[in-house]
């Protein structure tokens, strides 16, 4: 099976003249359907870079990137706001919803951008009924605990059915329990076939990874 995630030689630099410095250097990265990855490292060592540039939300200085066969390097920002929103799934620490939605209406948005899946909002309201979330589907964000508002961001980022689920320290704001499910959550992605890929700092999260790699000196490393 082609692997979904394809990341080869990419190379990232911030700052320039003397202050530049070379954040990832030749990293890769090869995520097959079903598997769930662990990054893992330092602070500072480039771990949310490689997630931003995997999901086309920053572009490479070098290297080439492709998710489901479809190139991220080299097209135009329109196909990689495209493939962004119906290709990847987003899972952040602080969340991310908007504060002035509801959760449900949250998830519904994310299903409603052009070339989402005609059947985001049936699915939309599944999720909420799978994920736990249905008797505060019409809460504001700021009135949900972290593990409700993580549970939505789950949500969201599953509306359009992703090849890719990309998550950045998803339980770095969560107790041990709302973590826990966190982890469930993202397992369970993978097994409906998805692609998994985790920047944490916690070994909870490395548990359930299929494999674990470290980044350092700009590469990743097994
Ligand atoms: N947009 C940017 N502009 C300038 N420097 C940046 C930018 N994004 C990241 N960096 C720098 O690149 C380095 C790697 O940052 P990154 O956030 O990828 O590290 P990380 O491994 O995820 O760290 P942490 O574990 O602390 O979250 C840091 O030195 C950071 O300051």
């Amino acid at each position: 099976m082609p692997a979904v995630i394809a990341a080869t030689g990419v190379v990232k630099s911030f700052g320039e003249g003397r202050a530049a410095r070379r954040v990832l250097d030749g990293a890769s990265l090869h995520v097959h359907p079903g598997e769930v990855v662990a990054i893992l490292g330092r602070s500072g060592t480039g771990k949310s870079t490689m997630l931003h540039l995997v999901g086309g939300l920053d572009r490479p200085d070098a290297g080439s990137i492709a998710i489901a066969g479809e190139s991220v390097t080299g097209v135009s920002e329109r196909a990689l706001s495209r493939l962004r929103r119906t290709r990847i799934g987003f899972v952040f620490q602080f969340f991310h919803l908007l504060p002035e939605l509801s959760g449900e209406a949250n998830v519904l948005l994310a299903g409603r951008v052009r070339g989402a899946s005609p059947d985001a909002a049936a699915r939309g309201q599944a999720l909420i009924d799978q994920l736990g979330l249905r008797e505060v589907a019409g809460s504001l964000p700021h009135q949900l605990s972290g593990g409700e508002q993580q549970r939505f961001a789950i949500a969201r980022a599953l509306v359009n059915d992703p090849p890719v689920l990309l998550a950045d320290e998803p339980t770095g704001n969560l107790d041990t329990r709302a973590g826990a499910e966190v982890l469930r959550l993202l397992r369970a992605g993978a097994e409906e076939g998805r692609a998994v890929v985790m920047v944490t700092h916690e070994s909870a999260a490395a548990d359930i990874a299929d494999r674990v790699l470290t980044l350092r000196d700009g590469r990743l490393v097994p």
